[in-house]
């Protein structure tokens, strides 16, 4: 495997967890906290016209930080690659804790559902529509929080999400009839209908939609037809049946779903979108690095406030997490020395 330079002495690559087409996921440890994160390798000649999607999942993960989003930590871009530090979610893909349990209890997906509507709330808050929601797409971190990944498809319509989008994409399965029949459509009406088919796959441990044949695939959606086993209680059949809704303007709205009664059932609150800062100043974290380092607070903090998505905001980011933990602050000396550039007075 090629030992990429640019890395050495401040990550430790380990194995690959994950393999997609034009990118690879590997587990790695971030030296100077002993972190683990998820490195997300991209072959920029692989890449060709899908740079762009890359630069706007940078620039989608940049402005996000919600507690049921994959963090980002660094970018590294050398020639040949781009490198995304990312957070390690060690509970692997929804869609294989799904397939192993077969389906979940209500209390269970209830207990993911909400954390999926936070994150998506979250992103319409910002004016960001996912837009290839699925199991696949959603992580489980080693407590079982969700963790949403995969911002390649994400958009961020100009003039705001009242604007409509028209590229079809994201996986035909969860694809809602407007973008199937390649008409205007909202991101979040969009959103909400992938969650009907996602809530679907929790409780039937089924799609609503299904079929080898693409046209016939499409022919299911388009009429709005799904099978509704017995087992599922009224309660959550009532809330499919807002979300997998043909017409958008008749689908439930992220708003509603905050604090419709099957989310809430049991929980009272509604759903919280959480809007908590992560470029916040965390005081003990900063004097941590500024002693390491040797320097001023007032310098480190000069340097990590620009959110240069380099190695120090890594270290930055990964020791506030561990401090959200519990766990101890600690820093490691490196046998290189990242730079932080002293501002002239
Ligand atoms: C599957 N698995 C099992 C364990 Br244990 C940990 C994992 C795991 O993937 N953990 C993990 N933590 N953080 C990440 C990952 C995977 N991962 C990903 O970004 N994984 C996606 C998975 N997509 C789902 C549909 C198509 C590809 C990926 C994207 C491009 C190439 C390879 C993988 C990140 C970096 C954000």
């Amino acid at each position: 495997m090629v030992k990429f330079l640019e890395l050495k002495g401040f990550y430790e690559l380990e194995r690959t967890i994950g393999c997609g087409g034009f990118a690879k996921v590997k587990l790695a440890t971030h030296l100077a906290t002993g972190e683990k994160v998820a490195v997300k390798i991209m072959d920029k000649a692989l890449l060709g016209a899908d740079l762009a999607r890359v630069k706007l999942e940078i620039s989608a993960l940049k402005s996000l930080s919600h507690e049921n989003i994959c963090k980002l930590y660094e970018v590294i871009e050398i020639e040949t690659h781009i490198f995304l530090v990312m957070e390690y979610c060690s509970g692997g893909e929804l869609f294989d804790h799904i397939v192993e349990k077969n389906r979940l209890t209500e209390s269970e997906s209830r207990m993911f559902f909400r954390q999926i509507v936070s994150a998506v709330a979250y992103l319409h808050t910002l004016g960001y529509a996912h837009r290839d929601l699925k199991p696949e797409n959603i992580l489980l971190d080693r407590h079982q929080n969700l963790k949403l990944i995969d911002f390649g498809l994400c958009a961020k319509p100009e003039g705001g999400m009242a604007n409509p989008l028209y590229t079809s994409c994201g996986s035909p399965t969860y694809a809602a009839p407007e973008l199937v029949q390649g008409k205007q459509y909202l991101g979040t009406e969009v959103d909400v209908w992938a969650m009907g088919v996602l809530l679907y796959t929790l409780l039937a441990g089924a799609l609503p939609f299904d079929d080898v044949n693409i046209d016939s695939l499409y022919k299911k959606i388009l009429s709005g037809k799904y099978e509704e086993p017995p087992f599922m209680s009224l309660e959550s059949l009532r809330l499919i049946r807002c979300m997998l809704q043909v017409d958008p303007t008749k689908r439930i709205t992220i708003k509603e779903l905050l604090s419709h009664p099957w989310l809430t059932l049991g929980v009272l609150e509604p759903v919280q979108i959480m809007l908590q800062n992560s470029k916040m100043y965390q005081r003990e974290c900063i004097g941590i690095m500024a002693t390491h380092y040797n320097v001023e607070n007032r310098t480190m903090w000069q340097h990590l406030k620009k959110w240069k998505y380099d190695y120090h905001t890594a270290t930055y980011l990964l020791l506030v997490s561990k401090k959200k933990r519990g766990s101890g602050l600690k820093l490691y000396s490196l046998s290189v020395k990242p730079l932080i550039d002293i501002d002239k007075e």
